[in-house]
């Protein structure tokens, strides 16, 4: 049966926001306020004449309230989607928000080598599950020291002998004398689809997500 509601798209506010705008503005997504500068969480929008709707939410937001169906559909960093490994269709590589996820070090400890089998170290991360499925691998004992924000800071101050982390030009690491010593993912941000509206919504959501494809293969010919 055909759902009557309001597509609902969520954004993840932050630094992925000022590359999505444009592309969902070619893609005929607009956005009844400026995502940038208001206050509201959600946010009147259109589609070629129809009415959609936008949450401004975290990025590491997106995929549960898309997994939820309080979204339809979502911009999420594939960092997010691997660690969380949410419930949804991920159709799409919208090519923004590019970077690395890197184990990266004090630069002595990385010219050390890698962490010896066996030997005990301490991660400081936001991607809790994925560091730890990474140093099991490499039979390293990883201890996890969840952090928010601003991993970098760890290792300064003898919290932690490595941090696993976002790397795009690398000067967050440079600044604070780190270097990378593993890349483990290459990062973009993906459209995200709930399972259920994907099936109930077929022919609004498959436009969109054909309308995005284009913008970025327009984005990528500019
Ligand atoms: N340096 C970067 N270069 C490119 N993309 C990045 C970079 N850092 C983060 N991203 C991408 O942008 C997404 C959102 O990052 P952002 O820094 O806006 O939020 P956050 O710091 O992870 O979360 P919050 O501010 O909500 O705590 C990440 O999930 C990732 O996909
Ligand atoms: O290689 P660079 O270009 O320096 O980018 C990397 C930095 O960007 C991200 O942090 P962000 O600025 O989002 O701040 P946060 O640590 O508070 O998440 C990431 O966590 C790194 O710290």
């Amino acid at each position: 049966m055909a759902d009557t509601r309001v597509l609902t798209i969520a954004l993840s506010k932050g630094r992925i926001l000022e590359q999505t705008l444009p592309l969902l503005a070619t893609a005929g997504l607009t956005l009844a306020e400026d995502a940038e500068k208001t206050r509201k969480l959600m946010v009147d929008g259109d589609y070629l004449g129809t009415p959609v709707r936008f949450l401004i939410i975290r990025a590491a937001d997106v995929c549960t309230y898309v997994e939820q169906g309080a979204a339809d559909m979502g911009i999420a960093g594939r960092d997010s989607l691997l660690e969380y490994r949410p419930r949804v269709y991920e159709p799409l590589d919208l090519e923004i928000g590019r970077c690395r996820m890197c184990v990266c070090g004090p630069k002595a400890l990385v010219d050390a080598g890698v962490p010896e089998r066996g030997s005990r170290i301490r991660v400081a991360t936001k991607y809790d599950s994925l560091t730890s499925q990474y140093f099991l691998t490499q039979g390293v004992q990883a201890e996890i020291i969840h952090l928010y924000g601003s991993m970098e800071l760890a290792p300064l101050v003898g919290m932690a002998e490595r941090i696993v982390d976002l790397v795009e030009t690398g000067s967050t690491l440079k600044a604070n004398g780190l270097v990378e010593e593993t890349t483990l993912f290459d990062i973009s941000s993906r459209l995200i689809v709930n399972p259920a509206s994907f099936a109930t919504r077929r022919k609004q959501v498959g436009e969109i997500i054909n309308g995005l494809r284009e913008a970025v293969k327009t984005k990528g010919n500019g």
